[in-house]
């Protein structure tokens, strides 16, 4: 890692800077997805600005990072679910524990596109009592391979516009920056919603099982800034 820090300079509007205090916020995202689509690569590659190619697939896992966005400090913290059929009970307070969420597919994998309707209606189903409908930034990945393409850009932004929600079509192997786009759209949303809700709605969700998951650092304690290397990042993976 050249820098130092992961000090992303997100270019938020003015406006979105007035509604950010100077003290740091918290925001929790959830990452869904058909498995394979690139879920782990994404939050690698926002975390560490690299692409590492193999994962074992996921066990599930809470990231913690901290992000300069223009003065402002964020702590993200960021569930990288594991992609596969789960239980509705576990699915439902992993989503109630969101504030924000990216649904991603692979352009690859047409299944893993229809997969995004589903969650999406499963999302506004969870969420279906708060004011604000919830913030999800669909995320069409691998778009870098081209010859194996079974989901066209057309197809994205057509399901973008009926599910009324902001579409990125990305490639986490050749963009950096296109992945940090889609935290920085995330971002966005959520903090208008936080700085729009009456207090009471903002309160979050603890629950027994979301304490469970693993919790990675990215920052750890007493290097405050500093973000971790890729060895030192499968030094926080759990055995
Ligand atoms: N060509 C290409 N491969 C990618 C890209 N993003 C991820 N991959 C590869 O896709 C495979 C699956 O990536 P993961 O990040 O493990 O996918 P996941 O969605 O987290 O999978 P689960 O953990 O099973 O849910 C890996 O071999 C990655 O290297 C991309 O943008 N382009």
């Amino acid at each position: 890692m050249d820098k130092e820090t992961i000090s992303a300079n997100f270019g938020l509007s003015r406006t979105l800077k007035r509604t950010c205090s100077a003290s740091s916020r918290t925001v929790r995202v959830v990452i869904l997805g058909q498995s394979a689509v690139g879920k782990t690569a994404m939050v690698v590659r926002f975390i560490t600005r690299r692409f590492i190619g193999e994962y074992d697939p996921t066990l599930e896992t809470i990231y913690r990072h901290d992000v300069s966005l223009d003065g402002d400090m964020v702590h993200f913290e960021i569930l990288d679910t594991a992609g596969q059929e789960e239980d509705a009970l576990l699915i439902e307070e992993k989503i109630k524990w969101g504030d924000g969420f990216v649904i991603m597919y692979s352009v690859t994998d047409r299944c893993s596109f229809d997969e995004v309707m589903r969650l999406c209606f499963l999302i506004n189903h969870i969420r279906k009592c708060t004011a604000e409908p919830p913030a999800i930034v669909i995320v069409a990945n691998k778009k870098d391979l081209e010859f194996d393409r079974m989901v066209s850009t057309e197809d994205g932004e057509g399901l973008s516009r009926s599910l009324k929600l902001p579409f990125q079509e990305i490639s986490v192997r050749d963009g950096c920056e296109e992945t940090a786009r889609v935290f920085r759209a995330l971002y966005g949303i959520v903090i208008a919603q936080f700085d729009s809700a009456p207090a009471p709605l903002r309160r979050r969700a603890v629950s027994k099982l979301m304490e469970k998951i693993p919790r990675i650092n990215s920052n750890p304690p007493g290097t405050p800034g500093r973000s971790f290397s890729f060895s030192s990042f499968r030094d926080f993976l759990p055995d």
